[in-house]
């Protein structure tokens, strides 16, 4: 399991329910190290004498004092980045040999992994790690598909990384794989014991672990569907919140590709031919010029349920708010009036539109609750959906955390980490 945190103490904590749950090995991770540096290895190997401890350095240069620092530090396996000269690997190894600690090769960004595996287990480093770094893993590349090969031309033990869950980590095993190394999946679940425990069943029995196939769309909607605006739009780095829009049938979650409406002050024309051109799963988003005259009403509500057509955002103004509610179908809004106007036809469908100050383009996947809506543009996603799960799960964490009775600040170190102190 690897911790990447930047807290020592919880790092610790986390590690202790990972090792109930049946981890045996407990890597440093990066980010740990940076941020307590070696007294993280350290610490580890005090509270986990009979555990493996990693320290994943990446070194790239200086391998024999990196080694060295982790060795003394207390780690029995230290970390070096496939693509370090191999000066830096042969030096790195001299150095484990010396101090009696084993070298892995992490193939992270390398361009060739089988090419180099070969090559790094001719310089004789003890493991080789398949591994998709976590920004990697957010744009869809996984560590599993190049696995295979490895396993089969190289016989050093093989470890794998990169957002494994347990349904990958049993492919990994199938694949090949002698190590399977886990982090968010594990350390920053609300439970961490449980998740360790699912990872070691499958790791143990990866014939029992079913598998299904997704389309990308699919899995998008899926994640969006799980996580909350609010962290999407942590994910975004605080973007993509539309301004003034509420939802006006509370509870109700959104998930859906945008149909953009622009119309005019008065003409609810296009706002409603746009329910015929939208699909099923689709989300019609509209600009209506007007928060005092409604563009959208129960009628146009239950057109979409016939339609399938998965919500409205509306910057403007909506009425029979009463009815409305008596349906399934989740509306957003930015005002509640009993008027409406005419249907005149001015306006366009599916053109580029601003709608609650962001811009939303056919396509893009809008996605609203009761904290408001947030637009996550196409391209980026799955990128996105990938992200906020991530940050999900800190915070699910951070709750369990929290519920045992810390604060947040304490829990965080939040004074440590400020930007003006
Ligand atoms: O080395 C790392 C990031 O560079 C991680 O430790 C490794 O990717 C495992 O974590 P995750 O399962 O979250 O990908």
């Amino acid at each position: 399991m690897a911790l990447d945190l930047l807290e020592i103490k919880r790092a610790v904590q986390i590690a202790k329910e990972a090792v109930e749950g049946g981890v045996d090995w407990i890597e440093a991770g990066t980010p740990l190290i940076k941020s307590e540096g070696m007294n993280s290895v350290r610490q580890l190997k005090n509270a986990f004498p009979k555990n493996v401890i990693v320290a994943d350095m990446k070194t790239v240069d200086t391998g024999a004092m990196e080694v060295e620092m982790a060795a003394k530090a207390g780690a029995d396996v230290v970390m070096l980045l496939g693509n370090a000269d191999d000066s830096t690997i042969v030096e790195s190894i001299r150095s484990a040999r010396k101090y009696g600690v084993k070298v892995m090769i992490d193939l992270i960004s390398v361009d060739d992994p089988l090419r180099r595996s070969k090559e790094m287990e001719s310089l004789g480093v003890d493991y080789i790690n398949v591994h998709t770094g976590i920004d990697q893993q957010m744009m869809g590349i996984e560590p599993v598909s190049i696995l295979q090969n490895i396993c089969r031309e190289v016989n050093v033990p093989v470890a794998v990384a990169g957002g494994l869950d347990p349904r990958s980590a049993a492919r990994a095993v199938n694949a090949g794989a002698d190590i399977v190394i886990v982090g968010g999946n594990i350390i920053r679940s609300d439970s961490v014991t449980e998740s360790a425990r699912a990872i070691r069943n499958s790791v143990d029995s990866p014939a029992n672990v079913t598998e299904s196939e997704r389309s990308r769309d699919e899995e998008i909607r899926e994640i969006l569907m799980a996580v909350s605006t609010p962290n999407i739009s942590d994910a975004m780095h605080r973007k993509g919140a539309m301004n003034r829009i509420h939802s006006c049938t509370e509870g109700r979650k959104m998930v859906g590709t945008a149909v953009t409406v622009r119309t005019m002050e008065g003409d609810w024309a296009k706002t409603v031919e746009a329910i015929d051109m939208a699909e099923s799963g689709d989300v019609i988003v509209i600009y209506s010029g007007s928060i005092d005259t409604a563009c959208w009403g129960g009628l146009a509500t239950m057109s979409c349920i016939n339609k399938g057509v998965a919500g409205v955002v509306v910057d403007g103004a909506v009425r029979d708010i009463d009815e409305i509610k008596k349906m399934s179908l989740p509306v957003f809004a930015g005002n509640n009036v009993p008027n409406a106007g005419d249907p005149k036809g001015f306006g366009e469908i599916n053109s580029e539109i601003i709608c609650g100050d962001q811009t939303v383009c056919p396509g893009d996947y809008i996605v609203g609750d009761d904290n408001g809506v947030v637009v996550v543009p196409g391209k980026r996603a799955y990128e996105i959906a990938r992200r906020a799960k991530e940050v999900e799960k800190t915070e699910k964490r951070l709750y369990s955390e929290i519920q045992k009775g810390g604060t947040l600040s304490n829990i965080l170190e939040l004074e440590k980490w400020e930007k003006h102190r």
